[in-house]
């Protein structure tokens, strides 16, 4: 029992590696569950009570994985290939490529991320002459997906309504479309490989006695789905190793359920959950502060978290004029961290949506500082990527009409849209691929199909004769997409990132070399957005704080802490929402190790418009003698006789003090915060002045944008 492994871990992650049942670790973030997990798989194998190949370990995201397979073979002389450790969907995919033939599908079958997903349902409505405005596709979509993610089937389903009836029809339709084409959705992958094992005993079996040990990291965050499907692999006498952290659940949206916590403990009677109490990530005052916002929701499962860290430097509250000022204050900051020989591995700028990123990447440009954003548009989601990889979905599946579509006249080869419609309803009648009709396609169009079709197959004669990568760059082109954007003033860009991905097959490892397409095209439509194209140099890291859960880093920027931002303005109407965004913030706080940094703006463009939004509120529940606020005139508290009707109980004033005044109108000006006796709390958002009159607008909290004169309103200054 005296494995090298657990020298260094504390008696409560001793435990927890050791066990030789089942058992839910619950504990707070940076307690090193993540780390435990790992050492369990490393110590059950070096003490032989597991094979590598006995070892089923399921994370979070890809990079996760990848990082965990990387531990290993450092600390074990393991073939990383031979554990079965990756996200869910990856593992799934991994089954049913293996077991294909049981659920009908074929060997070569493509994952269709959410983009293909999107197209393929909007393709469908077209072919059922069904209206996208009665049938939104968005909404058909998350109506299939979220029913799937339920374990239901269009057979089985119970529809509310006519509406649902309808959505039902076009489940099964759509479901129809893709066994035809032989694709495959996210939801799917993981429906699909659970009945096929829970419709199949001796294939449960199998994997039972294959698998005897099961882990899962982040479990907080698992679905019912993916809990039936974990439960496929637990037998009698496998162990389930599981660890999360409740205050940590930040997909409830996507139908994650904290209650399967408390059904793993009776369902593997598991006992009580082991509880890590140290933490190891962060200091005193950043752990501080996570406990005091987490204190704030209801029904946690409960928790204590502790450091020996030291008390370390207090949190900053930066406050800018504009995203702009917020973004260029925090590239100036990174310069300086930079200067004093911390590298940019080490820092880390976070934000609540996507579309915070623009703002900061150009800061970060401009100040010639490397960044990678992750979680944007992923590397495989950019159309030259697409449109290439389509070729390639082509040759491997010829059924594959989405890709079909995608590329029949990209670049453009002279097939109109007349053409296509002609190819898509001579497919529908005869029930053949959109391939099959294109090769059947005469008059006078037949000259430009025609074309098509031979470049397609002369593709498929040099797959066949060309190692991987050397076919990925001859498809490239040969397509004539090289040609396109080199013709394109603006397509340099597109051509770099196709060579990076002849770069991508090359250094693709594939499980089965004779499958090396198909593997590589599964893998691009599961890569969970984190390629490193400019791997090796030291880069920031910008990423949304869902993307960043599980990590750690030394400095952290959280970014945008304002009112309808973090918390986002769609969890305002639900509790429930709200306590969400609360354990989004605190997954946010605590991946700083030793510095957080904490910014808010007070205008913000965001989708093409300019908002004027008040501090978070979450930054009033931070204890102050936590923070050191950077360019913010000391708060002044003072009680009020009565709060605003839409700020929560408990919710304390605080008088912000403005930076310089840009334009001051009759003792006003646009970003302050104002009140008045009717409309309740606003920021001023645009001032008119002239002769006598001064007016201004007036965003109110509650009542919405008004304009006031400023001779009769009552408007005083907060
Ligand atoms: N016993 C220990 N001694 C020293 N460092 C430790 C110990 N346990 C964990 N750590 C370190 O603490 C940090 C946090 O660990 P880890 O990432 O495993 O925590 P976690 O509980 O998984 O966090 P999260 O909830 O954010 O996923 C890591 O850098 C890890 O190496
Ligand atoms: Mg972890």
């Amino acid at each position: 029992m005296n494995s090298e492994f657990l020298a260094g871990l504390n008696p409560a992650q001793r435990e927890a590696v050791t066990t030789p049942h089942s058992a839910l670790v619950l504990a707070g973030a940076g307690s090193g569950k993540t780390r435990v997990l790992t050492t369990r798989i490393a110590w059950l194998i070096r003490e032989g009570l597991a094979s590598p190949a006995g070892i089923l370990g399921v994370t979070f995201t890809n990079k996760a994985a990848r990082e965990m397979q990387t531990r290993l073979t450092a600390m074990l002389p393991v073939n990383p290939k031979q554990m079965w450790i990756g996200t869910f969907h990856g593992l799934a995919n991994r089954l049913l490529r293996l077991h294909h033939r049981d659920v009908g599908l074929p060997a070569t079958f493509q994952i269709l991320d959410s983009q293909d997903q999107l197209a393929a349902i909007k393709r469908l409505l077209k072919t059922l002459q069904l209206s996208d405005e009665t049938y939104p596709p968005r909404q058909v979509m998350s109506f299939i997906n979220g029913s799937k993610e339920k374990g239901l089937r269009a057979d089985r389903f119970a529809p509310a309504d006519h509406f649902e009836v309808k959505l039902t029809e076009i489940w099964r339709e759509y479901d129809r479309q893709c066994r035809r084409e032989g694709v495959v959705d996210f939801a799917e992958l993981l429906l699909a490989s659970y009945e096929l094992l829970s419709g199949n005993t001796a294939l449960r079996q199998h994997y039972q006695s294959r698998f005897r040990h099961i882990l899962v990291d982040e479990f907080q965050d698992t679905n019912r789905l993916q809990y039936a499907w974990l439960k496929c692999f637990a037998g009698d006498d496998n162990t389930v190793f599981a660890v999360g952290d409740d205050d940590q659940s930040i997909y409830a949206f996507r139908g994650a359920e904290v209650g399967n916590m408390r059904d793993f403990l009776s369902d593997y009677a598991a006992g009580e959950p082991i509880r890590l109490e140290q933490n190891y990530r962060s200091t005193s005052r950043i752990l501080a502060a996570a406990n005091a916002v987490i204190a704030n929701n209801r029904g946690r499962l409960g928790k204590t978290l502790w450091t020996d860290a030291g008390e370390g430097e207090q949190i900053r509250v930066y406050r800018g004029w504009s995203d702009g000022e917020e973004a260029e204050f925090i590239a100036e900051e990174a310069r300086a961290l930079k200067r004093e020989g911390v590298s940019l591995a080490d820092v880390a700028v976070l934000y609540r949506s996507n579309a915070q990123s623009r703002a900061l990447e150009h800061a970060l440009f401009q100040a010639g500082l490397s960044y990678r954003v992750y979680g944007g548009l992923r590397f495989f989601e950019r159309q030259e990527i697409k449109h290439a990889l389509a070729y390639l979905r082509l040759l491997a599946n010829p059924a594959d009409d989405n890709a079909l579509l995608r590329i029949i006249n990209l670049p453009a080869r002279g097939i109109g849209a007349r053409t296509v419609d002609g190819i898509q309803m001579a497919a529908r009648d005869s029930g053949d691929s959109l391939w099959q009709a294109a090769c059947q396609v005469g008059g006078r169009a037949a000259a430009s199909v025609g074309r098509f079709v031979l470049l397609i197959e002369e593709l498929r004669t040099a797959a066949d004769t060309l190692g991987f990568a050397e076919l990925v760059s001859h498809v490239i082109d040969a397509s004539g997409l090289t040609a396109m954007y080199q013709a394109d003033k603006d397509g340099s860009e597109r051509l770099e990132n196709l060579s990076e991905l002849v770069n991508a097959a090359v250094s693709f490892v594939p499980d089965d070399p004779a499958q090396a397409m198909v593997e590589f095209l599964a893998h691009a439509s599961l890569e969970s957005g984190d390629h490193e194209a400019a791997a090796g140099e030291e880069a920031i890291t910008l990423m949304t704080v869902h993307a960043a859960k599980g990590l750690e880093f030394d400095s952290v920027f959280l970014t945008g802490l304002e009112e309808g931002l973090f918390p986002h303005e769609q969890s305002f109407a639900d509790p429930d929402g709200l306590e969400e965004e609360r354990r989004l913030l605190y997954v946010a706080i605590t991946r700083a190790r030793r510095r957080l940094t904490l910014s808010y703006a007070q205008t913000r463009m965001l989708h093409g418009q300019t908002r004027y939004p008040l501090p978070s509120r979450f930054l009033d529940e931070l204890p102050p003698e936590l923070l050191h606020p950077i360019n913010i005139e000391p708060v002044v508290r003072k009680p009020v006789e009565t709060a605003a009707p839409w700020a929560p109980t408990g919710r304390k004033t605080r008088t912000p003090v403005r930076t310089a005044a840009p334009e001051w109108v009759g003792g006003f000006r646009v970003g302050q915060t104002v009140t008045h006796p009717k409309f309740g709390l606003g920021v001023i958002t645009d001032a008119e002045a002239g002769g006598g009159e001064s007016r201004v607008e007036v965003n109110f909290q509650d009542a919405g944008r008004k304009w006031l004169d400023l001779r009769y309103a009552k408007l005083s200054a907060v």
